[in-house]
Formats: C-alpha cells, structure tokens, sequence
C-alpha cells in the first residue's frame, strides 16, 4: 500500500470495538485499524509517536510470534504498521465521526500518531470475483467456551454457570445491553450440531457486540449497539435468501429453512479444518461437567447423538485450547500477579521488567516462557510471570472475534449447473459454499488489566448471586420468527437430521 497516495475518499467507516476503529478502502481489500483513546486525552495525544507504532508494533508481534503458533497460523493474519498523512488521519477523523454508535463516543481516533495498522478485509475476501455473488461474512466472538475447575474458585456458581452467562445479568442490570442474550458459549463449543445450532440461533436473536453479517463487505445485520431498536429478521432473510435457494425449494423456500441452511453452512465452516475439506479427527472433550453450563437453555437430556467434541483442527478447538492456558481462574492468579507487581517494586529497574518481558517484546522467548511453564509453585518469581503470561494469552483468547467468509462456489468449480441443481436436488442439501475462516482482534492484554479482571470477576459473581438469575421484566430477547413458542419448549424441533 502506498502511504503516499493515500486518498481520504477512498476509505469508510467500517467498525469500531472498545480499543480501535477500522476503515476500510472501498475497493481494494483492505483496512486500517486505528487506535483509540479516551476522550478526556484528545486535546493531548497519551503517548508519543514512537510509543504509539510500538504499541501496534507489539500487538503484530504478539499476534504472528505467539496467538499464530497457538491458534493455527492458517486462521492468523497479523498484518503490518504503517505510517500515514497526519492531515489524512485527520480528515478522516472528521469525516467517520456521524457514522460512530454514540455508545462507542466516549474514545476518540488517534489522531497524532498517524501509525496504524494495515490488514486484509476480511468481510470482502479476495477469492471472491466481483462478477459472482457478494460473499457472506460472518463475525462471531464467541468469549469463553469452559467452566473453570481451578481449586482457588471459591463460589461454588463459577463451576456450574458459565461467565458469559453470569455476565449477562451484569450487563443488563448495569444498563450496558437492556435485553439478555440467551446466547450460550458452552453450547458453540460443544462440537454438538444441535447445540452449536441452538447457540448461533440465539446469536441471532439478539447478537450484542457477539454476532454481526456482512455481506460484500457490508454490515447487514448486528445489534444497534446502545439502542432499543428491535432487529429486522425479514431483511436478514431477505439477504439470505438469494443464497439457499436449491433443488426443488427453489419456490418455496420457508424462512425458517433459510435460516436452518445457512445455520448448518456456519456450524459447517466451524468445525472444519478452515478452508474447505471435512474437518478430520473428533477429538474427545474436556470431561462433561466442564462442558454444560446450568443457565443454558438446551435441554441437554435432547442431545440424541452423543456429545462429538470439537475436531482438533477446527478454529473452536484452537480457541478453547489457548483460553484454557488460565488454569487458575482470575481467584488464583491475582496472588501471582501480587508476586510479580512486588518483585518489579522491590526491584525498579527497568531492566528487571524487560528481563520478565512484562510488556514484550512478544517473540519466540516469550512464547517459551509460557509453554515451558512449570506445573508446581516453587515460589519464584520466574512461576509466576509464567503464569501471568498464559493467562494473558488466554484472555486473548477468551476475547478474539471469528470470521467465517462463505463464498458461493461457482459454477467453475461446480461442473455444470444443471448438474448442481440436479444434485442438490436429489440430496435436498443446501449448495455449495467454498469457505475461509479467520480469528481477529488478538490483541495481547496489558498487565496491569489483571486487577479489574479480578474486581469484575467479583460483580459478576455477586451480581448473579444476588439476583438469583432472575431478570427485569422485558429483559429477555423476544424476535418474532427466531423460535416459536414451542421450540423455545423443545429445542429438537429446530434441526435437520445430520
Ligand atoms: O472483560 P470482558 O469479558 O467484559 O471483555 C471486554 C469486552 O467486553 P464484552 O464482555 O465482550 O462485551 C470489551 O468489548 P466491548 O467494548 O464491550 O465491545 C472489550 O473487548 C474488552 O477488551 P479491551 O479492554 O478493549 O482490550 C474486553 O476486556 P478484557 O477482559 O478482554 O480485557
Ligand atoms: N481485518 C478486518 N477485516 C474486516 N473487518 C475487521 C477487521 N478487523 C476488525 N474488523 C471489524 O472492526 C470491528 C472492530 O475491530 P476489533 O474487534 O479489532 O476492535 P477492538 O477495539 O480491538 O475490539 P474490542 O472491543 O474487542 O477490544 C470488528 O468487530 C470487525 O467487525
């Protein structure tokens, strides 16, 4: 990419999350994703130039040198730093701004460092030829996928209910979302069909900040984050439609067979290998108590064929894996953290903390600092920065995004379309789709973020007690079309036979 051609009308609002906004060329495959800063900090830039490309410096390397060799270099894209106009950085700041959720108002874009961070797009895939239909790109982030089991977790509902769902009735009690997902990420990472189907239904249903379509690089479906407008499930169908219409339901095409095809094309995707192919080995799962979580709503008596576990070589498994580097829970590893702060007082030289890579670099010693990991205390200080360091890597983890690209295969590649036809036909399937799938946003988190993950720990699980897991009236999703009354009663009915 020439920086020095760089023109303001060539790039668009894209996306923002909690740390950076993206912008994106409106015709190569590109974006730019900017740093954000607190608004109080924009008349004063918060670090200097070189601090701010170090940062995305850091957030390239600890993606390419340590999330690519945990989660499958084939899903990872790290990128590159560039350096852009400062008057082009600005002008875009002005022109983005009435795009912005005004929930997401309270950080302004990075105006003075003019550093950013250049990746493909990755809802307008290249394997896509303009000529065809638009791909469907799907972003899930799917947050944590287990139960811990650590001996430090000292409720008894940490083990039984899982965080995103305890979360849940945090958020909604402190106004952060006013209706409750039912969404539940034990059921995504199953590796069971059915459970993995209830789980993105209800992604649907009500996607908060989890669950957004693209469609050509177009947003076509998220939560209006911040506010109370309700979802148009017609206009997604609308959309979908167009892309399951096969075989003899060419006409007659029910929604809820649309949404059950395009359901069963992403669980597909997911528990692939990444790009095509069946997915090879079931791999065996955690041990089952780990793995149910008692706020879901899948009936799990229902399941009717066995748990199957994640494929070793699926995205979701990757994932699971890497977030389950926190082995102690936030209850234990703040006693280590504790360690390691005391050792950097005692001991104020800045060398000590490069020596620890406290803030990186995130290179090859870092990851072996964290693979070689003893399992026993013996006290040191080594331990425990160790064990800082993966649970660091796990929250990573525990807060990447999933991007399923689904390209409609051509009819190149599918010999003769009238053979298609007569082949979905003949096995009432929905068509083909070629797919990519890819993790973003694996940002490393700081060290010093351990403390509010502890004060968090601590609302959610008293928010939760407290309430008992009940919730305001009005607060749970309601989107006409997404289950019926009777499916909310028997999940089964939902599902094709696989
Ligand atoms: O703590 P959590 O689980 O609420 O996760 C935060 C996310 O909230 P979520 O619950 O997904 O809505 C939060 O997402 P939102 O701002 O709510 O969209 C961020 O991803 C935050 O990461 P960072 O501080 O920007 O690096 C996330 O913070 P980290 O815990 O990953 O630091
Ligand atoms: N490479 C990419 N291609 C296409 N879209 C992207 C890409 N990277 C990010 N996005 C879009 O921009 C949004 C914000 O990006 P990202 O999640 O990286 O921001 P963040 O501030 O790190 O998020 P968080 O709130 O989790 O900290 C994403 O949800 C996604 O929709």
């Amino acid at each position: 990419m020439d920086v020095d051609k760089m023109e303001e009308k060539d790039w668009k609002y894209h996306g923002e999350g909690n740390k950076s906004l993206v912008l994106s060329h409106v015709q190569l495959s590109r974006v730019l994703r900017l740093l954000k800063y607190p608004a109080e900090d924009s008349e004063n830039p918060p670090q200097t130039v070189e601090q701010a490309f170090r940062q995305i410096q850091n957030i390239v390397d600890f993606s390419s040198n340590v999330m690519s060799s945990l989660l499958g270099e084939k899903f990872i894209h790290s990128g590159e730093v560039v350096k852009l106009p400062l008057e082009f950085v600005r002008q875009l700041s002005i022109r983005v701004q009435h795009q912005r959720p005004a929930w997401r108002c309270d950080k302004v874009m990075d105006i003075y460092s003019g550093c950013a961070l250049c990746l493909p797009n990755l809802t307008s895939p290249v394997l896509h030829q303009p000529t065809h239909t638009p791909p469907l790109c799907i972003e899930i982030k799917p947050k944590c996928g287990f139960l811990p089991s650590s001996k430090h977790v000292s409720k008894d509902i940490k083990t039984k209910v899982c965080r995103f769902c305890m979360h849940q009735h945090y958020k909604v009690a402190s106004g952060k979302w006013r209706r409750r997902s039912l969404y539940c990420p034990l059921d995504l990472f199953s590796g069971n069909r059915q459970r993995m189907h209830f789980a993105i239904r209800h992604l649907i249903e009500e996607p908060q900040n989890n669950f957004k379509i693209f469609k050509g690089g177009q947003c076509i479906y998220s939560s209006k984050e911040g506010s109370d407008d309700s979802l148009d499930l017609n206009s997604l169908l609308h959309h979908l439609r167009p892309y399951f219409l096969y075989g003899n339901n060419r006409i007659n095409t029910t929604s809820k067979a649309v949404l059950n095809d395009f359901i069963q094309v992403l669980v597909n995707a997911l528990l692939s290998g990444g790009g095509g192919g069946d997915g090879g080995m079931v791999t065996e799962r955690q041990g089952e108590g780990r793995s149910f979580c008692e706020a879901s709503l899948f009936n799990k008596e229902r399941i009717r064929h066995g748990s199957q576990g994640l494929p070793s070589d699926s995205v979701l498994f990757r994932i699971l894996q890497t977030q389950m580097l926190d082995t102690q829970d936030i209850e234990g590893l703040y006693p280590l953290y504790h360690r390691v702060e005391q050792h950097l007082q005692d001991f104020p030289k800045e060398s000590v903390r490069t020596r620890l890579q406290i803030d990186g670099p995130y290179d090859e010693a870092f990851l072996e600092k964290l693979q070689k990991c003893p399992t026993e205390d013996d006290g040191s200080v080594e331990f425990a920065v160790a064990k800082v360091h993966q649970y660091r890597v796990a929250m990573t983890a525990k807060d990447c995004s999933i991007m399923v690209a689904l390209v409609p295969s051509s009819e190149k590649e599918e010999d003769d379309e009238g053979q298609r036809q007569l082949r979905d036909f003949l096995s009432s399937r929905p068509p083909a789709f070629s797919y990519s799938v890819s993790i973003l946003d694996l940002d490393p988190k700081p060290f010093d973020s351990i403390p509010r993950q502890l004060r968090l720990d601590q609302k959610i699980v008293s928010c939760y007690l407290r309430t008992g897991g009940a919730l305001p009236k009005g607060s749970l999703p309601s989107l006409p079309g997404i289950f019926t009354a009777a499916e909310r009663e028997d999940c089964t009915l939902l599902f094709h036979p696989v």
